[in-house]
């Protein structure tokens, strides 16, 4: 057995929402029982996209706006660590960051919630959805070309009040944020992986720090979880090659038995009239790799035409 020693003290750095003060305190509580001695805190912070919340992310630049204020924390030495949801870290972390661990993956699907319908095939023509996201817009245009999608943006308690306030007739939310936040009562439905491919890395917690704190890989190594870990590289593998962000209706999903990865991904128009999905199956040691053969599958099929004819549409 090798001995960590921790530092006599972590600060985890965190945006201030609900679902990521969970998200810092489940990872406080696992640093604090790992290591008694250490004084592990946490350090709220707002960050940019949580201000901004009248555009859709597409439109004011996605993902990066989530983190960078953290990552200032970490490169100043307020902070240690930082917690993000997978889902919202940019696929090239800026110079000087790095992963440290992958959290376990909580339920990964889309969920569906309604205050008078169970699931989306129930909705009547017309009928609005909420939702901001370009992936669950371009799926659900897919298979339901006579709802509307409107914008929805906030945290996770304002989607809701603005669905209780009756603009909507439905709006989708990732499960895992809801049953982390003990709102899973409010999900009417789970919507398949196949029908609503998820986001790279959805339900997935990502722990970042500055890239020369080598001193805290091993501390941080027990929280990593290997599974999701190597799913969530296959689904990021497959984002990279296709110059993915949240800004582009994509989406991928990777599942591991034994030593082996299956995943599939798609890339559609925002109106979902072009919709292609293609899936593999590989060797989990090289889930990048996979993630690459699953965008070059695409691309041979016409996604990069696709991605290119969006930048007029978005
Ligand atoms: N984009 C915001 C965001 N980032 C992570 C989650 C949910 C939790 C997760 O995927 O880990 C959400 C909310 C949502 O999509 O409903």
């Amino acid at each position: 057995m090798t001995t960590v020693t921790p530092p006599k003290s972590l600060v985890i750095a965190s945006r201030e929402s609900a679902l990521a003060m969970w998200q810092a305190r489940h990872i406080q509580a696992r640093l604090q029982a790992l290591y008694p001695q250490c004084d592990v805190s946490i350090l709220g912070m707002t960050t940019t996209g949580d201000q901004i919340l009248d555009s859709p992310l597409s439109r004011i630049g996605g993902k990066g706006l989530f983190v960078k204020e953290l990552e200032n924390a970490l490169a100043d030495g307020r902070a240690d660590l930082a917690v993000h949801s997978m889902k919202d870290v940019p696929m090239h972390l800026p110079e000087g960051f790095a992963l440290a661990a992958t959290g376990e993956r909580e339920d990964p699907r889309d969920a569906f919630v309604s205050n008078h319908y169970t699931c989306l095939e129930e909705l009547p023509a017309g009928s609005v959805v909420g939702t901001s996201s370009l992936r669950r817009q371009s799926q659900i245009q897919a298979r339901f070309p006579q709802l509307k999608i409107e914008s929805l943006r906030g945290n996770v308690q304002t989607r809701l009040r603005k669905l209780d306030e009756g603009q909507y007739a439905a709006i989708i939310l990732a499960a895992a944020g809801l049953i982390r936040l003990e709102l899973g009562d409010r999900i009417k439905g789970l919507i398949d992986p196949a029908d609503s491919i998820p986001a790279v890395g959805q339900g997935a917690l990502g722990i970042e720090i500055n890239a020369n704190r080598s001193d805290l890989i091993a501390i941080l190594a027990p929280l990593n979880h290997v599974d999701t870990q190597l799913c969530v590289e296959a689904e990021r593998g497959f984002s990279r090659a296709l110059a993915g962000s949240c800004t582009v209706p994509l989406g991928a999903y990777a599942t591991k038995q034994g030593n082996t990865i299956s995943m599939q991904g798609f890339v559609a128009s925002v109106d979902g009239r072009q919709m292609l999905k293609e899936s593999v199956t590989g060797d989990a040691a090289q889930a990048e790799k996979l993630g690459q053969q699953l965008a070059q599958q695409l691309v041979a099929r016409g996604a990069d035409k696709i991605l290119a004819a969006l930048d007029g549409v978005k």
